[in-house]
């Protein structure tokens, strides 16, 4: 069951939501990952980049959407079955980072490469994210952290859940600025997945951030 859900999960992540289902076309077709207005030169200079680099197939996008498609949802439920997720809320229920309107908060593209178990992380991060005037917020960078290397790990190892994470804020990021957030999975222990990260300039100058983690692969025979 466990590997099935992980298969769902990866060709979702990989290539999308599958066409014609009764969800709000809105909240399953706008693909974020994808280039808009607000996006500075920097950005879709780095975007090109990575989509050139994934036309042999080496690195592929993550096409990202502010909801969670039904499938997915009942994915979550074989591993928490007596939560209670009422309808409502779950037609409400937006994916944080994707929550904020375009160009003021999390603007980002993420691009996996399957061989090298590792994920790529484009991130600009809009006037919203202000914590120190004129720079992100930390919790904007950890929350932006939690997600690449939540897919680094999902995208490797299956439906896992960040259990430890540990960050180093080696420089503040200019707000507005374009950073790359490069992780890797490090190794697997069991259910234990270690994943860590780097923040860099686009020049790769500068280390903003670095971070380790631990993600925990769910296990459905748990009562969670
Ligand atoms: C759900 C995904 C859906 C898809 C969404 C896509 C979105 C994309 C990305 C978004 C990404 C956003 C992602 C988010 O934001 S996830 C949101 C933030 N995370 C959570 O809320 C997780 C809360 N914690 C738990 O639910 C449980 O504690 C988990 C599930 C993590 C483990 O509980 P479980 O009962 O299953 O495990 P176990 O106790 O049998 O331990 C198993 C092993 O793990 C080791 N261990 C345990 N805890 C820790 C720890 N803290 N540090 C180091 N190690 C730890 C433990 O020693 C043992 O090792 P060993 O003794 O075997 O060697």
């Amino acid at each position: 069951m466990l590997r099935g859900c992980a298969g769902l999960l990866r060709s979702w992540a990989l290539r999308g939501p599958k066409r014609g289902r009764s969800f709000s076309s809105e909240v399953l077709h706008v693909d974020h990952s994808l280039p808009n207005p607000s996006w500075n030169e920097d950005m879709r200079l780095l975007f090109d980049q990575f989509m050139k680099k994934s036309e042999d197939g080496s690195w592929k996008r993550l096409p990202s959407y502010k909801c969670n498609p039904p499938e997915r949802i009942e994915d979550v439920k074989i591993f928490f079955p007596d939560a209670k997720l009422l309808k409502e809320q779950m037609s409400q229920a937006q994916q944080f980072p994707r929550s904020l309107g375009e160009g003021v908060g999390f603007e980002y593209a993420m691009f996996h490469n399957h061989v090298e178990d590792r994920t790529v992380c484009i991130f600009q991060g809009g006037p919203h994210l202000q914590g120190v005037p004129g720079f992100l917020h930390g919790g904007a960078i950890a929350t932006m952290i939690d997600s690449a290397l939540g897919m680094c790990a999902i995208l490797t190892g299956g439906i896992a859940m960040t259990a430890n994470l540990n960050i180093n804020f080696r420089r503040p990021i200019p707000l507005c600025s374009v950073v790359v957030i490069n992780c890797q999975l490090d190794r697997v222990e069991g259910r234990k997945l270690f994943v860590s990260c780097n923040i860099r300039s686009m020049d790769e100058k500068t280390l903003y951030s670095e971070a380790t983690s631990t993600f925990v692969k769910l296990d459905p025979k748990k009562k969670n």
